[in-house]
């Protein structure tokens, strides 16, 4: 399957672009079709009209290029590069950037989650900018999701590209989904974890990982 290839569930891997002929720097980019925004638009225009409401009201005029910015926006991770550095001191701790925050496309209803990610890892012969934790968690979060699977490509992603020896990620969210409409569960979180390595299989690590998130194991 090409990297551009949308997978069965809809969402695509994001690929990586060598720019200065090494593993330290790369301009990270997402796989996924950008959004045909004019098609979005007029989409948008049927659905008002589908709703019984009337779109060239004045009130109504601008909403679908609105509604159709809005939803690009948070479908469209922003490029990044990502810049590990080496670890000379040998530094063998948990690093863990805690409280991430996380906004993202129930691909069910289509209506936002949103909430925080601790993502941590154990480095191996790299360390990681510190703040491509967060940008990491944006590439992933900005797709039509499930909580599950975002949790499990970041730390994927973070176990092929950093080689560390462990990784941990934890999200916590609340669907509105869930708490809008349906249900109706207002202030419901929930919480999915993902481990690799040394965090998973070492009980002390795991320990360790899951009182820095301060969530208990
Ligand atoms: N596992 C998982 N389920 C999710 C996530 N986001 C939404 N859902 C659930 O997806 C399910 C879709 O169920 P359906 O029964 O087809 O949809 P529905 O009739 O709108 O369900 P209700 O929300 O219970 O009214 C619901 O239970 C949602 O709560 C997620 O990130 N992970
Ligand atoms: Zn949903």
């Amino acid at each position: 399957m090409s990297p551009t290839e949308p997978e069965p569930d809809g969402s695509s891997e994001p690929r990586h672009v060598v720019i200065d002929g090494s593993h330290r720097r790369l301009r990270i980019v997402h796989g996924r079709e950008g959004v045909d925004l004019p098609a979005a638009q007029q989409a948008v225009s049927d659905l008002l009209v589908a709703f019984g409401r009337d779109p060239s009201s004045e009130h109504l005029a601008e909403t679908p290029r609105r509604v159709a910015h809005a939803y690009a926006e948070l479908l469209s991770p922003r490029e990044f590069d990502l810049t590990t550095f080496p670890n000379d001191e040998g530094y063998d701790e948990l690093v863990l950037a805690r409280g991430i925050p996380v906004r993202s496309l129930c691909q069910h209803h289509l209506l936002p989650f949103h909430g925080v990610a601790h993502v941590g890892y154990l480095p191996g012969d790299r360390i990681l900018g510190l703040s491509k934790l967060a940008r990491v968690v944006e590439l992933f979060a900005h797709d039509l999701q499930v909580q599950e699977r975002l949790t499990k490509q970041v730390a994927d992603w973070l176990g092929e590209h950093l080689e560390p020896k462990g990784v941990g990620v934890v999200v916590e969210a609340e669907h509105l989904c869930m708490s809008l409409r349906g249900v109706r569960a207002p202030g419901a979180r929930t919480v999915t974890s993902a481990l690799q390595g040394v965090v998973r299989d070492d009980a002390r690590s795991r320990h360790e990982f899951f009182a820095l998130t301060g969530v208990h194991s």
